[in-house]
């Protein structure tokens, strides 16, 4: 991204802050303002103390201390106007970010590192908070003095500013080539910072596998080789900072010299008195704090410029499964799902469903069946609209799945996964997900008839247990019935069970298998099944062998058959 485009974009979020960014520099400039007003001051009283007019020095130091309270009051506003308006900032580009990410496909997360997103929108984005705030609080300010003082200079003697002025484009070319690569550095030293905290969320939640396969050395050689290419990273940019003070100071102290020289020459030929030349020299010293705040900041906005290039990277990213302009509601539906002679494939040379046709009839149980990897869970990814297929179509009661809104097609779909994903919070708001009313009776009600409410009620804290991170513990067939609890409370027409490969206890299961029938009654049910007794229950069972359907029909027909199911039964089921 280059420069304009990052600023301009940027300045749409700048936008909206005007006001206050504005009244905050106002705060800035009485603050400024009051600098001479009080050297004048200070001027001024010198008077009356050399005569001991006592009633005068009141006078004055009196509003000299008005001055100095008017100067802090500035000070104050300054301060939290502009941490105002930066933090403003921060939060709208944060949500928008965030809600921005929601929208992507499926297909961006299987890539994406959650840590590596967390971190762009946490610390990144806290630093282009912090570049909109020195921008204005201090870069700005300090470009005007600079302006100020040099005007105020040529005033007093052009010749000799012209002069030392030619020093200004060394200084200036300087300047710009250490951002340059002071902000190239940063980019990687914060992607590398953002790998860092990637692979910390995978090891935090995966410190199960990690310690049961002894990996401890081998994760810890993976963090510190990450954590020394940062290392690496910021100790060259400190460097290249460290060079530059030396250097653009040098250029500093040649000048000053060249102007003693050219200053005393110009007294000694009278072109200048003796008087203008000591206030140009303190218009000078005047100059050498802005120069260092300017130059620093610019340092500052070239670290910054690499999370902003972060951030909107994000922005920029488009989601593969977009609604139709003007897509329709999906009207409450019966159920029927229809596969039209659908063709799909993840990555473009590798084929997984080829013209695949399956309907499914309001309220029938529909067993998928088939090899590991055969496409099973791609056909109910294809239905949810994770991922939509290349060919063909999915109609839903005769309505393309692509003519709707994504959010009336999937509310009408339900899921209970293999794995039951808990977020952090009650097991009230668990089995609601997503609801932000919570119909406590509705919720037990549903639990009850997902064999859930035996166990939730066992806790001390009942349907206000703490669950997710840092909560109790469930087992597998609990959180399994937490899953269907969710599906009940749902109520959807259709529903896809992807069975959990893992076995339960017998009486677990046995629970499990009863509230999972019961939240089959009525609906169109899609099985990922991996048990004999599910795919026995099922209206029908569907073969799927290499992305097409090869046999469907009820386990006795298939049996009676003696081809593929037959010969699979024997493999999977039989023992
Ligand atoms: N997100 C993905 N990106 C790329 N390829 C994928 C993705 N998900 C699945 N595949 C591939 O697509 C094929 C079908 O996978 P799918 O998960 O649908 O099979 P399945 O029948 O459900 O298998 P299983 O019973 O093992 O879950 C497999 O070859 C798999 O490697």
């Amino acid at each position: 991204m280059n420069a304009r485009d990052r600023y301009w974009q940027l300045l749409t979020y700048i936008r909206p802050q005007k006001t206050i960014i504005i009244q905050a520099l106002l705060c800035t400039l009485v603050f400024t303002a009051m600098w001479p007003v009080l050297a004048w001051l200070a001027g001024e009283m010198a008077k009356p103390i050399a005569l001991g007019q006592v009633a005068a020095i009141a006078k004055l130091a009196g509003i000299a201390a008005l001055a100095f309270l008017v100067q802090k009051i500035a000070q104050y506003g300054q301060d939290t106007l502009m941490a105002k308006a930066a933090l403003a900032i921060a939060f709208q580009l944060r949500t928008q970010v965030y809600s921005h990410l929601q929208r992507l496909s499926l297909s961006y997360f299987e890539t994406a590192q959650s840590g590596d997103l967390a971190y762009r929108i946490t610390e990144d984005i806290d630093r282009i908070g912090e570049v909109v705030n020195k921008a204005f609080h201090q870069f700005l300010p300090s470009v005007l003095q600079l302006i100020v003082v040099l005007g105020y200079m040529i005033y007093l003697n052009w010749q000799l500013t012209i002069t030392i002025l030619i020093i200004a484009p060394v200084m200036a070319i300087l300047i710009t080539w250490f951002g340059e690569r002071i902000r190239k550095l940063s980019y990687r030293s914060q992607g590398n910072v953002s790998n860092l905290s990637a692979l910390l969320v995978e090891v935090f939640s995966g410190m199960r596998l990690v310690q049961a396969f002894a990996a401890e050395d081998y994760m810890l050689g993976l963090f510190s080789r990450e954590a020394e290419q940062n290392r690496l990273a910021r100790y060259k940019t400190e460097k290249l900072k460290a060079i530059q003070a030396p250097v653009v100071g040098s250029l500093e102290a040649f000048a000053l010299l060249f102007l003693l020289l050219f200053g005393g020459w110009q007294v000694s030929t009278q072109n200048i008195t003796g008087s203008d030349f000591v206030s140009y020299l303190a218009a000078v010293i005047m100059l050498i704090d802005p120069i260092a705040l300017v130059t620093g900041n610019y340092n500052e906005f070239k670290q910054g410029e690499a999370s902003i290039d972060r951030v909107f990277e994000l922005l920029s990213m488009q989601p593969t499964v977009v609604e139709k302009p003007g897509a329709a509601l999906l009207p409450s539906v019966t159920g029927k799902v229809e596969y039209r002679n659908v063709g799909f494939a993840y990555k473009s040379e590798q084929p997984v469903l080829k013209q695949l046709n399956l309907l499914a009839l309001p309220g029938e149980a529909i067993a998928l069946v088939g090899h590991s990897g055969a496409g099973k869970t791609t056909l109910a990814n294809l239905l949810m609209r994770f991922y939509d297929p290349q060919d063909g179509q999915i109609l839903v009661d005769g309505i393309d799945i692509c003519d709707v809104t994504l959010p009336s097609l999937r509310r009408q779909i339900g899921i209970v996964p293999q794995e039951t994903i808990l977020f952090s919070g009650t097991i009230a708001q668990n089995i609601a997900f997503g609801q932000s009313n919570l119909d406590l009776d509705a919720i037990k009600t549903a639990a009850k008839i997902a064999n859930a409410d035996q166990f939730i009620v066992e806790f001390p804290e009942g349907y206000q247990t703490w669950v997710g991170e840092r909560g109790v513990n469930l087992s597998g067939g609990q959180r399994q019935r937490l899953a269907i609890a969710r599906a009940v409370l749902l109520n959807p027409r259709i529903l896809i069970l992807d069975e959990a490969t893992s076995a339960l206890d017998s009486e677990s299961e046995a629970l499990v298998q009863q509230a999972l029938e019961r939240l089959m009654k009525n609906r169109t049910v899609f099985i990922i099944a991996h048990r004999l007794a599910t795919v026995r229950r099922a209206d029908r069972i569907v073969v799927l062998e290499q992305g097409s359907v090869v046999e469907s029909g009820t386990h006795t027909e298939l049996l009676n058959k003696e081809g593929r199911y037959a010969r699979f039964y024997a493999q999977q089921f039989q023992d």
